[in-house]
């Protein structure tokens, strides 16, 4: 299969490094100094499940050079991702799929903004992985996973086919029934500890011993599961005595991306967080107080990181 990953960091690298060890045709769209390092050394993973090189590597920055493909993954941030459609258009085929792993809730409704909807699929990846250094991903906890499925929820022969491809390179292929509720189900989870996260500077295991702190993580996820049913997800009382458990039963140590950009000042995802939650309560009448004090306090420092 014919794969382009456009995003070559801790995401895109491991999933797009994994396909490609298993023997498919995989491009990565890399950028100044990752690309340089790819182009040099190879692509190399630094995995918990097995370390190993990819070299030579294809990499480029300049679509001219790809081939129209079977597969996109997007390995980028979820801000980026209609731009990227955009910047793909042209060697999007019929026949091709695009598959967003971002976390966030719309990501393949910024998809579908840009391209035809028959191209995208749904999804996500539970993985903990990072760009330790250009060219160089370290995937350091997690049996990883994609989780996807067409938007409709069928199983499709592409999918089903896909599933196979994932499940033989060394990760999990998972395509749920209902794929949507999949994707709120791991958004409740990081919108609710990213942000609060970037504003108290500790990790989800001390906010969450800490009573007052929990309580407010226990309301961000009460609004989150609010729009989620006002947009007509299935997310029950039961997902959310989940999604409390799971947040419960995270490490003292373990904090999620998005906090650590927003703690390192870098631009963060803060807006498809914290901040669509505000956006879909103002759209849909839903009050998201707690999301919006967690948004706005952060911002001025988004808004900082975005400027350098
Ligand atoms: N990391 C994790 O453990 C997990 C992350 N996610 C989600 O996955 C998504 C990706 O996150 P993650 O992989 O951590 O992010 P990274 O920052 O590690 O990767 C993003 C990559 O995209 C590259 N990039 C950005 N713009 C361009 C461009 N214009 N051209 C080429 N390359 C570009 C960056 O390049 P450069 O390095 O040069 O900036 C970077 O390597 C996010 O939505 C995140 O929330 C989900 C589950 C787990
Ligand atoms: C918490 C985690 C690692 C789960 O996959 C994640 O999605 C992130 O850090 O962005």
């Amino acid at each position: 299969m014919k794969i382009l990953v456009y995003g070559t960091g801790g995401v895109g690298g491991y999933f797009g490094g994994r396909l490609a060890q298993a023997g498919h045709d995989v491009t990565f769209i890399a950028r100044n100094e990752s690309l340089k390092a790819i182009r040099e050394n190879g692509l190399i993973v630094k995995s918990v499940n097995g370390d190993f090189t990819i070299k030579p590597a294809k990499a480029t920055d300049d679509i001219s050079e790809i081939e129209s493909p079977d597969l996109v993954i997007f390995g980028l941030k979820s801000w980026q991702i209609k731009d990227a459609a955009k910047h793909l258009k042209s060697i999007i085929t019929e026949e091709t799929m695009v598959l967003p792993l971002q976390n966030g809730a719309d990501n393949m409704e910024k998809l579908q903004e840009v391209l035809p909807k028959k191209n995208v699929l749904a999804g996500f990846c539970r993985i903990y992985s990072k760009k330790e250094a250009p060219g160089v991903i370290n995937h350091f906890q997690f049996d990883p996973e994609i989780i996807f499925g067409e938007l409709d929820n069928e199983k499709s022969k592409r999918v089903l086919k896909l599933k196979e491809i994932f499940n033989n390179s060394g990760f999990k292929g998972i395509v749920p029934d209902d794929v949507h509720k999949a994707i709120w189900k791991k958004f409740s989870f990081i919108a609710t500890v990213s942000g609060l996260g970037g504003l108290t500077r500790v990790s989800i295991g001390k906010m969450w011993e800490d009573d007052y702190l929990q309580g407010i993580l226990k309301k961000t996820g009460l609004e989150i599961q609010a729009i989620a049913q006002a947009k007509g997800v299935d997310f029950n009382d039961e997902d959310v005595a989940q999604l409390y458990q799971f947040i419960g039963n995270q490490g003292i140590t373990a904090t999620a991306s998005t906090q650590r950009d927003i703690m390192a000042g870098r631009p963060s995802e803060l807006g498809n967080f914290n901040g669509y939650i505000v956006e879909q309560g103002k759209k849909l009448g839903v009050d998201t107080p707690v999301n919006e004090f967690i948004y706005r306090a952060l911002l001025p420092m988004e808004k900082e990181a975005r400027r350098s």
